[in-house]
């Protein structure tokens, strides 16, 4: 909290007609309503109330109309049978709501003259404009065919409103095709006009946004993005996400709600989270990036199933589910991971990644500092790293979370506490076991019980992981056609039952795009993206400290 030396301006204005103390310093604008009497009252409600300058959204004048503007949009205030020629002014801000939801609220301050308003005004805008996160130019990428079709319509009545009012200025491109937005940021986008991308879609959409953004720093940057062994150039630009899509996960897990508005207003504020990206290779070839899950077996199959079903809408993913567990297949491979050593947390702690994470800070610090040893003596590094471990086995689902993938639907997520930008994923295997156990693992990620604790089922925090299905351990260039030849034969026997055959292999399931290879090499890059959020807020106990007003 600030010293009262440090405020700005001090004036007493008035509030719906009662009289406040209204002061602003460079965090806080504080109005406290006078009270008549000095004696305590403890019932008596709140009257003092303080927004912090950081949401602050803008500052608007209001005059009479009779006053030096008169454009038509200047709002009458009749105060005092309308003798009182004052001006007042709007601060509209952030407002928090139930469930993380942010509003635009807005409170008018009428002051005794015009240049007192003025000051204020000036004051406000001075300190808005000294905040360098606060984005200023955005290139927004608009999926109109995202979940129902309403993406367009959400932009234009929800967003480009309020940016027009934070005074953002953009470039909104509506996307013509698949990919559209993914090979513009690889190619045409002059990304250096622009303070951030702005991504309205659902997880598929947000997933083009980083192909292309990635993709476009290691170019420009002179990194190979094919060699899996190469570190991967951080993006300068933060990416919004507004979402308009059937599945919006990754808004989910980096806000903690999927309201249009409330990312809006993240994206003004100019918040920034700070993202793990893995790259996925076959044989030295990039397959594709990834900020979620890879899954194998269960979750690959029940993908890949969904997609024939893409008619049914949402309802596809349960009624594949439901299939894809009758059907019970397991899988052969050999899993080789790189476990995360010296790191704070384990995949089986209470602690969950929220705004400020500390978890992610400490590990983030300790990556970027061995990454640094890495670069002046790449031998030393790689003994740090630690042992590789192997693991070969029949496995019902190979998962590696790298955030919770808590969504509406699964409000704990695969990984309860897997952190957004810790360096790590966290892979989880569930080796083979009958339907009854199975199911009681899933049905694990809706209770209290700890999903991880049985004992055909382990999980690692990993740096990095590759593996080799059985039938490939040999030839581990399994290639598309191979991999083809395989699925038919296997949709053969999902289909015939009878023949009692099982597929010899599954596909990765990487944040909702099936995978073309099997045999794959996944590495963690922390911290390689940002995004216009502050990871899931928690309302403590100590809240209220912040506000002078409860000291
Ligand atoms: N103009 C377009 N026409 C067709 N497809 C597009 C277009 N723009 C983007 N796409 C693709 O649409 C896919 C789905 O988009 P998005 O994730 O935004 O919506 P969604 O409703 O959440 O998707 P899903 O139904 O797969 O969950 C993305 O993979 C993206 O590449």
């Amino acid at each position: 909290m600030e010293r009262p030396s440090r405020l700005l301006l001090v004036s007493e204005l008035r509030v719906r007609n009662s009289a406040y103390d209204v002061s602003l310093s460079r965090s806080l604008l504080t109005w406290k309503r006078r009270t008549s009497s000095p004696v305590y009252h403890p019932f008596r409600p709140s009257v003092c109330h303080s927004v912090s300058v950081s949401e602050i959204i803008s500052v608007r004048e209001e005059e009479e109309e009779n006053g030096c503007k008169d454009d038509g949009s200047w709002k009458k205030i009749n105060e005092r049978e309308g003798k009182d020629c004052r001006q007042a002014f709007t601060v509209l801000h952030v407002e928090r709501c139930p469930q993380h939801r942010w509003r635009c609220a807005e409170v008018s301050f009428t002051c005794p003259e015009a240049a007192l308003c003025q000051r204020w005004v000036t004051g406000i805008r001075e300190q808005l404009a000294a905040i360098a996160s606060r984005p200023k130019q955005l290139l927004v990428y608009i999926n109109p065919y995202s979940g129902k079709q309403h993406g367009k319509h959400i932009y234009e009545q929800k967003v480009a409103p309020l940016f027009a009012l934070a005074g953002v200025t953009t470039h909104v491109i509506v996307t013509e095709h698949a990919n559209y937005a993914r090979d513009h940021l690889r190619t045409e986008a002059e990304l250096k006009k622009f303070d951030g991308v702005v991504c309205v879609g659902g997880d598929g959409m947000f997933s083009e946004i980083i192909h292309g953004l990635i993709w476009r720093s290691q170019v420009d940057g002179g990194v190979d993005p094919n060699c899996a062994d190469e570190s991967l150039l951080p993006s300068s630009l933060r990416i919004g996400i507004i979402p308009a899509g059937s599945t919006d996960c990754i808004c989910f897990a980096t806000v903690g709600s999927n309201d249009p508005v409330t990312s809006a207003l993240h994206i003004i504020v100019g918040d920034s989270q700070p993202m793990d990206v893995c790259s996925v290779h076959h044989n030295n070839t990039f397959l594709r990036y990834s900020v979620s899950l890879l899954g194998y077996g269960f979750y690959g199959d029940v993908l890949t199933d969904s997609e024939r079903k893409r008619w049914m809408g949402p309802a596809r993913y349960d009624l594949s589910g439901v299939k894809m567990f009758l059907t019970h297949h397991y899988y052969e491979g050999t899993v080789s991971y790189l476990p995360a050593r010296g790191i704070m947390g384990t995949p089986r702690d209470a602690s969950r990644c929220r705004s400020g994470c500390v978890i992610c800070q400490h590990n983030g610090r300790l990556i970027s500092k061995k990454a640094e040893r890495y670069q002046m003596d790449e031998e030393t590094d790689r003994e740090g790293e630690g042992e590789w471990k192997t693991i070969r086995g029949k496995f019902l689902a190979i998962n590696a979370a790298s955030m919770s993938c808590a969504c509406p639907r699964s409000p704990k997520g695969l990984s309860p506490a897997a952190h957004l930008a810790d360096g790590t994923t966290d892979l989880i295997l569930v080796r083979k076991c009958s339907r009854f156990d199975f199911l009681r693992h899933l049905l694990r990620h809706t209770s209290k019980d700890d999903q991880f604790d049985l004992n055909f089922v382990e999980v690692h925090r990993v740096r990095r992981f590759c593996f080799t299905p059985r039938h490939c351990q040999s030839d581990s260039d399994l290639d598309l056609r191979e991999n083809g030849k395989h699925q038919i034969f296997g949709q053969i026997c999902r289909n015939h039952p009878a023949c009692g055959c099982a597929p010899a292999y599954s596909s990765w399931n990487c944040d909702g795009e099936i995978l073309t290879h099997t045999a794959i090499d996944v590495r963690v890059h922390s911290n390689l993206i940002k995004l216009f959020a502050r990871g899931i807020e928690e309302p403590t106990v100590f809240d209220d400290l912040t506000n002078p007003c409860a000291i």
